[in-house]
């Protein structure tokens, strides 16, 4: 068998239905896909390959998926710290964006935010924010890959003056992305809060008439809630039902504030919730009830959430966040476990995106987006469980080697397809620009 890249690591942690912990294999790579999976031996016996690349003392996972992020907020990042929700987006980050933010400004904070993230083993990420077509461009330019979202809210701003306008512009993005190899796209309402029912209806039936996901921020907080309560007397996950929301398509974000019922009902329409713990950790949100989702069934993703509220798009260090919160939460150190974590920032965050079949699991046929990590730092050491060390000590420093589609996109830690010093004179720019 011949094949372009044969890639050896110490240990291969699959995220496959039987979560297989794997020493002395190698991953045959050929055409962006994985070819095979086998004993290193074997490997050696059966194929030709162009590369070998030998990695002892390293992990080798799935690519990282970040399942909830705004990129271009990498701009805004540590501009209002220290705020609750509504104060920081209505009081400051809102003002901003509507002052700032336009085509350069998402295509500097892409940038840098494709940078970070990829430096740090995410290889695709599912974003909400405005001028989505040209994330997409800077996405696909860097080789990464990306769910872009047709955003909608109900209030004008630079980049679409009405729900109308906000909706044709999403048709002709997901027109110009129609079998795009790394670029998707997503319906993104932006929360229950900014849309109203028709919008949030037409959206409903256009995700089922594309086959694309719906994407929106959801029960954030429980002012969020009351007040939805006070004002509609329902409670908006009730409203987003109603509407025609709730089903497989769904990837809903925070849920901070779940009753038995709203999650017996996630369970039953197989929608996904998006858990970022560390926003609403620093926006003092709530704590979404992990423990109870993953044993009711529901499919439960992993986010950092935009670079203003969190303040990195660190998701190596939001796994180790997500598995300590969820133990405090549950009151059981048993709760949310390592390989538990792993499956949230990887298979779970591709069946969120509609993307399990492609990504977010080292098993042949799928596409070769794979991350090696070097355990061999002090603090990683020794090494008893793999896994215990990539989620509970390892930092993202330890990311050496990405892949997307069998492309080397961070070589030895560096980037291959971004110019790192332009990435930041640019981000620096911005910032002296705003700062004022
Ligand atoms: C319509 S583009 C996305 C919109 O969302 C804002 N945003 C960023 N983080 C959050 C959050 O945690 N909750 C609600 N809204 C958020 C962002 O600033 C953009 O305006
Ligand atoms: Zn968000």
């Amino acid at each position: 068998m011949h094949a372009e890249l044969l890639i050896h690591a110490e240990w291969i942690l699959t995220v496959d239905p039987e979560d297989r912990q794997l020493t002395d294999h190698a991953i045959a790579i050929a055409d962006g896909r994985i070819q095979a999976l086998l004993p290193y031996e074997e490997a050696r016996r059966t194929i030709q390959a162009e590369q070998t690349l030998e990695l002892p003392g390293h992990v080798l996972i799935p690519g990282l998926i970040n399942a909830h992020t705004h990129a271009a907020m990498t701009l805004l990042r540590g501009l209002a710290d220290d705020l609750p929700l509504m104060t920081w987006l209505y009081q400051h980050i809102w003002p901003t964006e509507q002052r700032w933010v336009d085509a350069d400004f998402v295509a500097a904070g892409t940038r840098l935010a494709v940078l970070e993230m990829l430096r740090g083993g995410v290889t695709c990420y599912n974003d909400m924010y405005f001028y989505p077509e040209v994330s997409a461009q800077v996405t696909a330019a860097a080789g990464m890959r990306a769910l872009i979202g047709m955003i909608l809210v109900d209030f004008p701003t630079r980049y679409a003056a009405s729900p109308d306008e906000y909706i044709a512009k999403g048709l002709a993005l997901h027109e110009c992305y129609r079998d795009h190899p790394l670029i998707r796209v997503a319906w993104a309402p932006h929360a229950p809060y900014s849309v109203s029912d028709g919008p949030l209806q037409r959206v409903a039936s256009l995700a089922h008439e594309l086959g694309v996901p719906i994407h929106i921020h959801l029960h954030e907080t429980r002012d969020e809630v009351e007040q939805a309560v006070q004002a509609r007397g329902e409670r908006p996950f009730a409203r987003l039902d109603r509407l025609g929301l709730i089903g497989p398509a769904l990837a809903a974000v925070h849920l901070t504030q779940l009753t038995d019922t709203e999650i017996a009902r996630l369970a039953e329409t197989g929608a996904s919730v998006v858990h970022c713990p560390e926003s609403n950790l620093k926006l003092a949100s709530g704590f979404c009830p992990v423990a109870r989702l993953l044993e009711a069934g529901v499919n439960v993703a992993l986010g950092t959430d935009g670079a203003a509220s969190n303040n990195d798009l660190n998701l190596l260090g939001e796994m180790r966040t997500a598995a300590l919160l969820g133990k405090g939460v549950a009151g059981s150190a048993a709760a949310v476990p390592a390989t538990e974590v792993l499956r949230m920032a990887t298979i779970n965050g591709a069946r969120a995106l509609g993307l399990d079949a492609e990504i977010g699991s080292i098993e042949p046929g799928k596409s070769a987006d794979l991350v090696a990590v070097d355990l061999r730092d002090p603090h990683t050491q020794p090494i008893y469980h793999p896994i215990s060390q990539l989620v509970y000590a390892a930092g993202r420093h330890q990311v050496r080697q990405v892949w997307i589609r069998g492309r080397q996109v961070i070589r030895d830690g560096a980037p291959t397809t971004l110019h790192l010093a332009e990435v930041l004179a640019e981000a620096q720019i911005w910032g002296r620009r705003i700062g004022g």
